[in-house]
């Protein structure tokens, strides 16, 4: 590996077009050498002002560019899969953002093809596991600072849902960063996953049933819920507390300036993820380059790409049933163990 990342990053939407930014001013050890969209006017307001960036209409061409030694795939989550399995031929480090594919089969054949490899090269987006109140939380959980953990409880709140958001999406797309994040905390599989649906708002698009509550439980018992709700309105909400033998513990809750000014008190709630995990995306991006300049990855694996496919699909199925429903997964290969 050379000692610079020259990122193709593959889709110039939301999320993508954020990270050609990152890359291009906050990171250390990587440049962003292509940009590709189907809509090549994206690709181009996304190199502006980036010297020795292309901006292309395809990613095999990015990938068969000389000048482009890793990917950073931001495309929608259904079509992650052809282009990871194109990196991996070029031995690419890869930085996928979630999901990695969006069903546990396609995961699956993502995880037998890296292994193929012999090496880990694919990182997943979930960036969560790099906000400091995560890691901390994390920490305090592998040490048994508090004792034993017994449940976690968490809020998902998004302000609205982008065009074409589905009610499957509230599981696939929103609470499978809640799946990587009880699976990073507890350090364990989810073993079942039921969804209720209860009263619903009106502000709810597309045959969306909004909000839900998932039950969630892991291999040792630890029982977690996830209220989702993704057109609340006021802002967006990630938040987790969990309670310990010994005492409680939350995170997430607005931080930022308190402010008392002209009669009244207050301060900001996130707009969107980008504010609230902007932090956590930077660290996130700076472990998976610094990682893969040593021929490493810096992250979550294939296989946590995998594992929460498979809760994904099992709460799609809940979402149907309202039954519990067991998280079927196959066995974890040595490379991930
Ligand atoms: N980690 C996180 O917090 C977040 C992750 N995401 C994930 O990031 C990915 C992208 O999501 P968004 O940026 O929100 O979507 P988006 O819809 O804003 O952007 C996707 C872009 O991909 C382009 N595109 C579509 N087909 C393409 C193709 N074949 N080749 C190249 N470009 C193509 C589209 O034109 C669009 O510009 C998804 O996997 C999503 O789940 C999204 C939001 C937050
Ligand atoms: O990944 C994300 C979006 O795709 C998803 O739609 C949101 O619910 C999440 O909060 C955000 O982090």
């Amino acid at each position: 590996m050379s000692d610079i990342l020259r990122v193709a990053v593959i889709g110039a939407g939301r999320m993508g077009a954020d990270h050609v930014k990152r890359l291009s001013t906050r990171i250390h050890g990587a440049e962003v050498a292509a940009v590709v969209d189907v809509d090549l006017a994206r690709a181009l307001a996304a190199i502006e002002g980036i010297d020795g960036a292309v901006a292309l209409a395809s990613a095999e061409e990015a990938l068969n560019n000389g000048d482009v030694n890793a990917v950073l795939i931001a495309t929608p989550g259904f079509l992650h899969e052809d282009i990871l399995y194109k990196a991996l031929e070029k031995d690419f480090p890869i930085l996928c953002e979630k999901p990695l594919t969006p069903d546990a089969e396609s995961a699956w054949k993502v995880v037998q093809a890296e292994t193929a490899t012999g090496r880990k090269s694919i990182q997943v987006g979930f960036m969560r596991r790099f906000d400091a109140e995560y890691a901390a939380l994390g920490s305090m959980i592998r040490d048994r600072e508090l004792g034993e953990l017994l449940m976690l409880h968490h809020q998902h709140r998004n302000p609205n849902t982008p065009e074409g958001f589905t009610n499957e999406m509230l599981i696939n797309d929103s609470v499978v960063h809640e799946f990587d994040a009880i699976r990073f905390f507890t350090g364990e599989e989810i073993t079942s996953v039921q969804v209720r649906l209860g009263k619903a708002t009106r502000n709810a698009p597309n045959g969306q049933h909004d909000p839900q509550h998932v039950l969630i439980e892991t291999e040792s018992g630890v029982l977690a819920d996830v209220e989702i709700y993704v057109n609340a309105k006021f802002g967006y909400e990630v938040a987790t507390q969990a309670s310990f033998e010994d005492g409680i513990v939350s995170i997430g809750g607005d931080g930022g300036p308190y402010v008392r000014s002209a009669g009244r008190w207050g301060g900001k709630v996130a707009p969107g993820f980008e504010e609230r995990f902007g932090a956590a995306y930077d660290v996130e991006i700076q472990s998976w380059v610094d990682a893969a300049l040593r021929g490493d990855i810096g992250g979550p694996t294939a296989w946590d790409g995998y594992a929460t496919a498979a809760c994904c699909e099992a709460g799609v199925e809940a979402q149907k049933s309202g039954e519990k429903v067991a998280v079927q997964l196959n066995i974890k290969p040595e490379l991930y163990k």
